[in-house]
């Protein structure tokens, strides 16, 4: 992508572009990348706010599309410069089989690879996750660490499994030739637990808190350190990689960033509280109210009443083995890999980060506030 700052040129695809996070890099991609002729929004439910968007003088365009189907992937991804690739289940909480989570994490991974060889996307970003590193199934903490810190990536849960094999493909096709003869430059960014407006989980967490008057009741302890990081500055991230891509391609190609900001290290509770507590909530009990023995019981049940109630309703509390393990294993990065690679800093401080998911926690409905 030679530089021109005259005409808009580029084509960005974006898969995924209507999620929690997809939203923001097409928001940011349409506010910070001046070279952008066309934005490809493809997902599989398109949402109505694509509709304002197409007033601008950058081409939206939405495509209603299925990452598992070659043929769809292939046609969005045709004639495109740069694919941001962030569509995924993104699913803990046992909604979709292993075999449907695997389908579209991975097969869907290899469409959009397969689809820039074909059609000559020289540039490709996958939005992979710190799950690809921990927490692992034997419960290790990961205390501040980088992209070099060895650590024994075991998974057996489908969702980091899916993550894990997407970013290897997406590595090992980095330097392979697309049609063309250039060869594909591709890179994969790690977020760590991001939250921000839109943040489903944060939404789920605020309506427990209402059903219980206002209360949430603490399950882990507040030493157990959780790294998050701000929905707008991973978005910064995406957009940022993508403009440096083709510059520092011998640099960047192949290569995994964590994404990080100066969100401060918590529990996955406390930290949620930064945003529950000025909206009215409170977390009960400075110790977790109930032993572990007895929450490992609880998630159990829950994993067992999920398995009862499928051919009925589909059952998907917060709490289930798989959640509490994550929540009560430190997890948390300190690098400044991106910055050194390609300039990263964080576009939005702690503060700003913080008062605008306030914001948004507020004007959900029947804020306790
Ligand atoms: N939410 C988080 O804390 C983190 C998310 N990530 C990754 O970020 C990416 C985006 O995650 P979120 O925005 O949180 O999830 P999300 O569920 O809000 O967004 C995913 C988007 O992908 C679309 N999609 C799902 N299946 C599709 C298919 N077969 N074809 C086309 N589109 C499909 C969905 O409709 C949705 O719009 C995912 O790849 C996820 O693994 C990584 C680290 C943390
Ligand atoms: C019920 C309590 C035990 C409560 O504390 C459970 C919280 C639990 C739902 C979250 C704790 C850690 C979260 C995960 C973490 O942020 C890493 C993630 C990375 C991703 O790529 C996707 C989301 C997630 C798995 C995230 C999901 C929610 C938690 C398990």
């Amino acid at each position: 992508m030679a530089e021109s700052a005259q005409v808009p040129k580029l084509v960005y695809l974006v898969t995924g572009g209507c999620g929690f996070l997809g939203e923001h890099i097409v928001r940011m991609l349409l506010e910070r990348e001046p070279r952008l002729r066309e934005l490809r929004v493809f997902d599989l439910h398109l949402s109505p706010w694509l509709e304002e968007l197409k007033t601008g003088p950058v081409q939206v365009t939405a495509i209603q599309g299925d990452v598992t189907q070659a043929h769809e992937v292939a046609a969005a991804v045709a004639g495109s410069h740069v694919v941001i690739h962030t569509a995924g289940l993104v699913d803990v909480f046992g909604k979709a089989s292993p075999k449907t989570i695997h389908k579209v994490n991975v097969q869907g991974t290899q469409n959009v690879i397969e689809a820039c060889i074909r059609t000559g996307t020289q540039f490709l970003i996958y939005t992979s996750s710190m799950e690809v590193v921990g927490p692992n199934v034997k419960g290790h903490p990961f205390y501040r660490g980088n992209e070099d810190t060895p650590y024994e990536a075991v998974h057996r849960h489908p969702y980091p499994c899916s993550k894990a094999l997407a970013e290897q493909l997406v590595l090992e096709a980095n330097g392979r030739k697309v049609n063309g003869g250039q060869p594909l430059v591709t890179c994969a960014l790690r977020p760590t637990g991001i939250y921000g407006e839109g943040h489903q989980v944060m939404r789920d967490f605020y309506n427990q808190g209402l059903r219980f008057g206002g209360r949430l009741f603490r399950a882990i302890p507040a030493s157990v350190e959780h790294g998050r990081v701000y929905v707008g500055n991973v978005a910064w991230m995406h957009v940022l990689v993508a403009r440096e891509l083709e510059q520092r391609a011998a640099l960047l190609g192949g290569q995994v960033y964590f994404c990080y900001d100066k969100s401060p290290y918590k529990s996955y509770e406390d930290f949620n509280m930064e945003f529950l507590g000025p909206c009215g909530l409170r977390l009960i009990g400075t110790h977790p109210l109930l032993p572990y023995w007895l929450l490992v019981l609880l998630a159990t049940l829950n994993a067992l009443l999920q398995w009862l109630l499928r051919p009925l309703v589909l059952y998907t509390p917060l709490l289930n083995p798989y959640t509490l393990a994550v929540a009560n294993t430190t997890f948390t990065v300190s690098t400044n890999k991106a910055q050194r690679h390609f300039g990263y800093k964080p576009l939005f401080s702690w503060e700003e980060s913080k008062a605008r998911t306030i914001h948004w926690v507020q004007a959900l409905e029947g804020s306790a506030w």
